[in-house]
């Protein structure tokens, strides 16, 4: 038998479970990969918002990286919320230290409920340090806004958007949907660097979709580390984020999580 395909994420944990670190690993679980953690910080968090942010030091950070490279290779990674500069820095070293491929930066800057999850001052450094060393970003659509700087109303701006952040030598960008003011399908899109594929799902009425960005981002790490291609992985994803936010668990009093078991249970 094979081996099992593993997968890492470096992100914040959420204590309320919908988000960060723990919706990455319980879509690592449902998609069939090994799923390991390097974590960048605590919140202490529900579906009412952000109470608090607890960043890990730096040099723990650098330790979970070398103990998991050390050991346990990964065949695929994310990173999510990544707060500072000094932690870009330590998670661009060891990708490049260990040569670790399969690199998906989910680039996360603001919470739904609007905390700060990244420095101000840190957005260079994400641009410079770690998405040359990226084969996909996935923003959503303020966070295009900021990588590209330029503001993003219609479907030509999103390109011009995707175009502009190919530049850092990101392999490629997918840009999320979700945001757009439009009450139409919600449509990500992938750029490879030449052309854009247009990947469409119904838009849900829903306000449940807390962590919908870290989970879609978890299973494209998921489907490459199965060794899919980026395109087939990223599609896989679309499904597992629609069935995630069209069976809504209805937890919480504010903004709920997704549903991670809804995939395994299609029809
Ligand atoms: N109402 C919705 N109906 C269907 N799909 C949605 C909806 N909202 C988001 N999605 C999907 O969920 C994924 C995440 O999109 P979104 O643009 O909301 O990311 P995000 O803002 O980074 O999420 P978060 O910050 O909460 O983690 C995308 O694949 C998008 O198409
Ligand atoms: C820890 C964490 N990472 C990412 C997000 C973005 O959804 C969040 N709310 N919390």
């Amino acid at each position: 038998m094979a081996p099992i395909a593993k997968a890492l994420t470096i992100a914040g944990s959420d204590s309320g479970g919908g988000a960060g670190i723990q919706a990455d690993l319980k879509t690592f679980q449902e998609l069939g990969v090994y799923g390991m953690s390097a974590l960048t910080a605590i919140t202490a968090q529900n579906t009412l918002g952000v109470h608090g942010v607890f960043p890990v030091e730096t040099a723990a950070v650098t330790a979970q990286l070398q103990a998991i490279g050390a050991d346990l290779p990964p065949d695929a990674l994310k990173t999510g919320m990544l707060f500072s500069h000094d932690r870009i820095q330590a998670v661009a070293e060891a990708i490049a230290y260990f040569k670790w491929k399969n690199v998906v930066v989910d680039p996360v800057m603001i919470a739904k409920s609007g905390a700060q999850l990244l420095q101000h001052q840190a957005l260079s450094s994400l641009k410079s340090s770690l998405l040359p060393l990226a084969e996909a970003v996935t923003p959503n659509i303020p966070e295009a806004e900021l990588l590209a700087d330029q503001t993003i109303a219609t479907m030509e701006d999103r390109k011009e958007a995707c175009r502009r952040i190919a530049e850092t030598s990101v392999r490629y960008v997918i840009l999320k949907g979700g945001h757009a003011s439009d009450d139409g399908p919600v449509i990500d899109l992938l750029f490879d660097g030449f052309d854009f594929y247009e990947m469409e799902g119904a838009r849900i009425a829903t306000r449940h979709t807390h962590g919908t960005g870290c989970t879609f981002s978890a299973a494209i790490t998921a489907g490459l580390a199965n060794g899919l291609d980026m395109q087939s992985a990223a599609l896989q994803a679309k499904a597992f984020i629609q069935a995630a936010i069209q069976n809504g668990l209805n937890i919480g009093t504010g903004q709920g999580p997704t549903n991670h078991f809804a995939y395994r249970n299609r029809k």
